[in-house]
């Protein structure tokens, strides 16, 4: 099941020629800085805009294979933009309801109900849309928008207009509508932090250019790419929350990689999270550290080292139980201690993670 999009986005004198295939579930964001075409290409998907010569098909169903072109109302999809665009002569309820009423009656609709309830947005019901608060705005787009029923939603920096804890606040509930409603998301963001936090897959877009996409774990380690040359580089590995230590205000993790330890969330065991491992929190050893602070520690092998500046390198190291190293996880060095340790491509190494972060 994957999204086509075979499109020369023409603007004036700004051209984007895309190639892609993606996948038609999770969170797929669209990464780059201003400028580089990510809503173009977003509306290119929408069909608000239409490129001649272009391919464009979600799952089974073509959207537009040259003038053979669906309309945008047509597409089963819902959009949220940066700015929530809703309606101020009615309240939150009204809003909602009038997106329901507009879902053609022959598709399934999805509870007005379970949206409200899964959203959080019981005690927002009676309020207008001028007594809400950004975050509180953009939370009732993203219901308004799944009321719709759509197939895809587009989501186009639906946070950047928020300050830090109002983003943190609506990040799990974007989470929520992708994984509780089963509906795939295209999600336009600049900021790495939010794509680390959501992405399953990842499309890394540079002006007029498609540089690389792929899952979001091996684009945010892959060397070759700005993205692990970031001050703030991390790697990230899904996980599972299996059980709380209460004496040592600690939660245990299972992942791939092994049981990871992190500061006591208040999560139930069995919560799907995801953390995020800095580059420059990570160190590499030969031998398996007993008497050491550092709790997560695993094993792996060297796949790639490179420059980061005049002192350090940056390593990549796949991660995991012996036989299987599954999640690249980066490192940032010294020079000298990437020569004292003689890394190389194939060693088998021990990383540890001095602090390992829920996102
Ligand atoms: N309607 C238009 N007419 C002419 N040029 C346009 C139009 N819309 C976009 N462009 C140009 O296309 C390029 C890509 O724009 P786009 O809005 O897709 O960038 P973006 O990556 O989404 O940027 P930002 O993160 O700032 O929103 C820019 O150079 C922009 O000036």
């Amino acid at each position: 099941m994957s999204i086509v999009i075979n499109v020369d986005i023409r603007r004036d004198d700004f051209y984007l020629p895309v190639a892609l295939t993606l996948p038609a579930s999770g969170v797929t964001a669209l990464f780059g800085p201003s400028g580089c075409g990510k809503t173009c290409l977003l509306r290119a998907l929408a069909g608000l805009d239409r490129y001649p010569e272009a391919h464009i098909s979600f799952q089974q169903t073509v959207w537009q294979d040259g003038r053979l072109c669906v309309p945008a109302h047509l597409r089963d999809t819902a959009m949220v933009f940066q700015q929530a665009d809703l309606f101020t002569h009615l309240d939150v309820a009204g809003n909602l309801q009038y997106a329901e009423r507009r879902v053609p009656s022959h598709r399934q609709k999805v509870p007005l109900q379970q949206i409200i309830d899964k959203l959080g947005l019981e005690p927002l019901l009676k309020r207008s849309v001028e007594q809400l608060s950004g975050g509180e705005r953009q939370r009732v787009s993203i219901a308004r928008a799944l009321c719709a029923s759509p197939r895809l939603l587009l989501m186009d920096e639906p946070l950047s207009g928020l300050d830090r804890d109002s983003k943190q606040r609506l990040l799990p509930y974007i989470e929520t509508v992708c994984r509780e409603f089963s509906v795939p998301i295209i999600y336009v963001s600049h900021a790495l932090d939010e794509v680390a936090r959501l992405a399953d897959h990842l499309v890394l877009l540079e002006r007029g250019q498609v540089i690389a996409d792929g899952p979001a774990s091996g684009m945010l380690t892959r060397l070759d790419l700005a993205l692990a040359h970031d001050h703030d580089a991390e790697s990230i590995i899904d996980a599972t929350v299996e059980s709380h230590d209460a004496q040592f205000g600690l939660s245990y993790l299972a992942s791939c990689i092994g049981r990871l330890t992190v500061t006591q969330a208040a999560l139930p065991v069995g919560t799907k999270v995801r953390v995020g491992i800095a580059a420059r929190d990570v160190s590499i050893t030969l031998t398996h550290q007993q008497q050491t602070s550092i709790l997560n520690i695993f094993p792996g092998v060297v796949e790639q080292i490179v420059e980061f500046n005049e002192s350090q390198v940056i390593v990549r190291v796949a991660a995991g139980p012996q036989s299987e190293y599954a999640v690249p996880l980066l490192a940032r060095l010294t020079r000298r201690s990437s020569e004292t340790l003689q890394l190389q491509p194939g060693k088998s190494v021990f990383v540890q993670a001095k602090s390992v972060a829920l996102l």
